[in-house]
């Protein structure tokens, strides 16, 4: 018998882990996987494979943004497939180039994994990543691999994003007079996280195909699978926020922390207050949550505060053609509250007129 050495566990079952193979093995694995996301014509010079990528930036200049998700912070894995992960992650940075009103031109992909994440999950997660960018119409244009202690999964993702001549729409340009609206859903990724959050799993029913009316249990099922997989898979529309840029939004923001912080964003760097409405936001976006599925206090909450819905919320004037005409291919702009003057000690959003209690969403819990 040779003393060579001796594999732990030889089971032809044992998952395939990360510390069975090299980077360039990984890299063969998951490269290819990316190949599904091409992008549009034109934006990469260079993609993965030398020292750095090359993007085109026809503009003369390049919109950048980083974001982050770590294991049991950002996800869990009993609740999301690393399809979901690749998915979200895309989408968090798609739609921070979007709120500058910009095109996203290249994606940069890193992961910091522990040696024993099996390397199904990393393939699911790039498909993920291939799935949502191929959706975007952006490249994968190259990334980064490490290694982390024990347990720990971090994954980041970098966009590239173009102005197509246009000036960026920053936080700080909302006038008094102005008026806030939202492109997308609000409220329904927050109130995803509460379900999972109180115990409620997806039960995966999909589309009603009985005889007749869906029965009230069957609907509720559906409604709740609804917001658990924006919870996971949350999407955001970059052409709408080129589209408002054109339009002449005066300041920009996606929802990453919940309405009110993030309104409040805009409203502290333009120096100004933000009124939200509560009749408009009761009618078109609070009454979406039905009470048969959460409390309406709760979905009042998930409204004001419930983060990573990456829906765009911005300031048009008053006269804005976008707002009159609605002709955004992507969905429409809801009107949800105005811009006004702030005085000292007003706090910088207000919901008809009254300080909002809740802030929203903070890493570090300030
Ligand atoms: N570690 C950091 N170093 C430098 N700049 C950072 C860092 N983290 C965040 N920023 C910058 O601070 C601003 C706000 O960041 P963040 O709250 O993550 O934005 P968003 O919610 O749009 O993703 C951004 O301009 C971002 O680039
Ligand atoms: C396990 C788990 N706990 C809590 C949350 C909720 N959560 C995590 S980050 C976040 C806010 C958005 O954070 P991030 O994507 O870092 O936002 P940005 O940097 O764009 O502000 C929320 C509501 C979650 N998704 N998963
Ligand atoms: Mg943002």
């Amino acid at each position: 018998m040779s003393d060579g050495p001796v594999p732990v566990d030889a089971s032809p079952t044992r998952p395939l882990r990360l510390r069975d193979l090299s980077e360039e093995d990984l890299l063969a694995r998951i490269v290819p996987v990316y190949a599904a996301a091409c992008g549009r014509e034109g934006d990469v010079l260079l993609g993965p494979g030398d020292d750095a990528a090359v993007v085109a930036a026809p503009s003369g200049s390049v919109v950048a943004t980083t974001d982050t998700m770590v294991l049991g912070h950002d996800w869990r894995d009993d609740w999301s497939s690393p399809q979901d992960v690749g998915d979200k992650l895309v989408t968090q940075n798609v739609a921070d180039v979007a709120a500058m009103g910009a095109r996203p031109t290249g994606l940069l992909v890193t992961l910091a994994a522990h040696q024993d994440l099996e390397v199904a999950w990393v393939e699911g997660f790039a498909h993920g990543i291939a799935r949502a960018a191929a959706a975007y119409d952006v490249a994968v244009v190259g990334g980064d691999l490490s290694g982390a202690p024990e347990g720990v999964v971090m994954v980041t993702v970098t966009a590239l994003g173009d102005l197509e001549g246009r000036e960026p729409v920053r936080r700080s340009g909302a006038r008094p007079g102005d008026l806030l609206a939202v492109h997308g859903s609000l409220g329904e990724s927050g109130a995803g996280w509460w379900l999972y959050e109180h115990g409620y799993r997806p039960d995966h029913a999909g589309p009603w195909s009985g005889d007749g009316e869906p029965t009230p249990q069957r609907r509720r099922a559906g409604a709740m699978d609804h917001l658990m997989w924006v919870h996971r898979t949350p999407v955001t529309h970059p052409g709408s926020g080129a589209l408002a840029a054109r339009a002449g939004a005066t300041a920009m923001i996606d929802l990453s922390d919940g309405l009110v912080r993030d309104a409040g964003r805009i409203a502290r760097a333009s120096g100004v207050r933000i009124d939200l409405d509560r009749e408009a936001l009761q009618r078109d976006f609070v009454a979406a949550l039905p009470v048969s599925v959460l409390p309406e206090q709760v979905a009042w909450q998930q409204v004001l505060t419930g983060g990573e819905e990456h829906s765009l919320v911005a300031t048009f004037p008053a006269g804005s053609s976008l707002l009159r005409d609605q002709d955004d291919p992507d969905g429409r702009w809801w009107v949800i509250g105005r811009v006004l003057p702030r005085g000292e000690e007003e706090p910088a959003v207000t919901l008809d007129g009254a300080a909002v209690s809740g802030q929203g969403w903070d890493h570090f819990g300030g």
